[in-house]
């Protein structure tokens, strides 16, 4: 029997490989984790932003996570980009069915683009079905003010926001403060009680496609490791950051961070 740590994503396909399932695989495969996958929708984008979307029938997405998880098992699984509020009602439905404990829920809504990746509809849906069944929900400013109605500005916004977040039933809320105006970017985990913040100086660059996904991959992978969730989220803080550091420089728009950084 392998020992080695498994995890599964279940998002959208990127095609120019920054962001969705192409980025959580590469960072799972880079941290040590071997990746599945089941795609929810395939997308037509590059660095200059999203020309199409092409969501899969809910059938698919069910089978894909059901052949995956009766055979080969996931330590901890992820969610990305959903699109629609059936597809959110099947992949809670086999997260109960599967009891997967570790879910990181990445609240995906819009590309930096402007593309909806998430149906305004099913926003209701995403609270209802899948927020109560996450470990971790890791939403940017712009996706937590979705979700709670509230603005998100500031570091004492963030935590007013976790709060109301936190309500929904998720078991932690990771705000993301990549959106915050200013030179300190403040990624803080909330868990009912306490908050853990990490600060660091903002990075300056166009090359930030994909951050999102590929944070909540890393940090998904350290969950599969068995890493504790604080030591696993600022694992996955230094490799985001190291990642958007030493980004690729690719494409004419905003192009990915560069999936084999290293934390060690
Ligand atoms: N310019 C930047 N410099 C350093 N870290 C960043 C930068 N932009 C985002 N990050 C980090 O990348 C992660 C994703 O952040 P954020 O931009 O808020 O999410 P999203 O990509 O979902 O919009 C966070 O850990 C955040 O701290
Ligand atoms: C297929 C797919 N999934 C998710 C995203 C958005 O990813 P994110 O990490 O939030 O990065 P940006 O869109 O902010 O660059 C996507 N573009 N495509």
């Amino acid at each position: 029997m392998s020992t080695v740590a498994k995890a599964m994503t279940i998002a959208g396909s990127d095609s120019g490989g920054g962001a969705g399932i192409q980025a959580d695989l590469k960072t799972f495969h880079q941290l040590g984790v071997y990746g599945t996958s089941a795609i929810t929708a395939v997308t037509a984008q590059n660095t200059l932003g999203v020309a199409g979307v092409y969501p899969l029938p809910t059938e698919a997405v069910t089978q894909q996570i059901r052949e995956v998880l009766r055979d080969i098992g996931a330590d901890a699984a992820k969610t990305g980009m959903l699109f629609d509020a059936a597809i959110i009602r099947a992949v809670a439905e086999e997260v109960r069915a599967f009891r997967l404990e570790k879910l990181v829920v990445d609240p995906v809504m819009v590309a930096k683009g402007g593309a909806k990746l998430l149906l305004d509809e099913a926003i209701d849906a995403l609270k209802t079905h899948l927020l109560p069944l996450a470990e971790v929900v890791t939403p940017n400013l712009p996706e937590a003010e979705c979700l709670t109605g509230m603005t998100i500005r500031t570091p004492a916004d963030m935590r007013e926001g976790a709060k109301a977040i936190h309500a929904l039933g998720a078991r932690h809320v990771l705000m993301k403060g990549g959106h915050l105006d200013g030179e300190e970017i403040v990624d803080m985990l909330y868990d009912g009680q306490a908050f853990y913040e990490m600060a660091h100086s903002r990075i300056h660059t166009r090359h930030t496609h994909g951050t999102g996904c590929t944070f909540s991959a890393a940090l998904t992978a350290e969950l599969a490791k068995g890493k504790p969730l604080v030591e696993a989220v600022e694992r996955a803080n230094r490799f985001i950051v190291q990642a958007i550091a030493t980004a690729p420089q690719i494409g004419g728009g905003h192009g990915p961070t560069n999936h084999w950084a290293t934390i060690e």
